[in-house]
């Protein structure tokens, strides 16, 4: 099981000045020689965290796994900061940069963050044939989904090769306490179904070391987490080498 480090909240802290520290090269290289097993960003287009730049600087030098995620909607857009060049869009970033896997994220441009997975009843003829598209440039990709088995088949249906489980309800669940089992139930049916369906299995958003164990040890057939904000506050509290070494253990590594 593969453990992608995000990298959004080191882009965050980042722009809060006019600096390059921290790099996110050096950031990504240090994650690496930890054991990372790929780096994950999810450019928006206001590049509030991770910026263009910042995806066709880690594409040149990364050697593990490049995960690009986000909403293939997202057109163009004029930086608002000096320095900064322009948004050139979801999909034409990820056509030029042609990662290892694309993960296709739901969001609209002006979310705080990622909070839904798609509904594919809606926009199943808009998604499948960008996915159509991405496989054809050589690209894995994966949908963000909640852990509904009628979406997850619909998501079977766009020829996608993975879907990625949005995980904050779990994470949620195991925070209060409140309807856990029932909580993780939904997940262990929604990973079955997508084995049934042939569909490849990632999760994210919200994990980190107090919940990540469970969901890793019992969730069938998980293939990669992708984690940035626990895993980042985590670093500041631990250091980075030991932070990725405790969720590779978490992870059962
Ligand atoms: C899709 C998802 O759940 C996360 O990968 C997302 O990247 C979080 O985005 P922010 O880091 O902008 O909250
Ligand atoms: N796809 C999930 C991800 O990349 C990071 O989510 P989070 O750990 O920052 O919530």
């Amino acid at each position: 099981m593969a453990l992608s480090v995000n990298l959004n909240k080191i882009a965050l802290i980042r722009n809060s000045r006019d600096t390059t520290n921290p790099d996110i090269i050096q950031h990504a290289q240090m994650c690496i020689d930890a054991g990372a097993d790929g780096i994950t960003v999810h450019p928006r287009p206001d590049q509030r965290h991770i910026r263009a730049q910042d995806c066709v600087d880690l594409a040149g030098v990364l050697t593990v796994e490049f995960n690009i995620e986000g909403n293939p909607m997202s057109g163009p857009r004029r930086s608002e900061r000096a320095g900064v060049g322009d948004y050139p869009g979801f999909m034409a970033l990820v056509r030029e940069l042609r990662p290892a896997q694309c993960t296709l994220v739901p969001d609209g441009d002006g979310q705080l963050t990622s909070d839904h997975g798609f509904d594919l009843k809606r926009d199943g003829d808009t998604v499948a044939p960008l996915v159509e598209e991405l496989r054809g440039l050589g690209i894995r990709t994966s949908l963000f989904m909640d852990p509904d088995p009628e979406q997850i088949r619909l998501a079977a249906q766009t020829g996608t090769d993975r879907i990625e489980l949005y995980t904050e309800s779990y994470a949620a669940a195991y925070r209060s306490g409140e309807n856990l089992d029932a909580v993780f139930t939904q997940f262990r049916r929604a990973a079955e179904v997508a084995a049934e369906e042939g569909l490849g299995l990632n999760a994210g958003h919200d994990l980190d070391l107090h919940n990540l164990p469970h969901f890793a040890a019992d969730i069938p057939g998980l293939l990669e987490v992708s984690i940035g904000h626990a895993l980042t506050v985590d670093a500041i509290r631990m250091g980075l080498a030991a932070t990725i070494a405790a969720y590779r253990r978490a992870l059962g590594k």
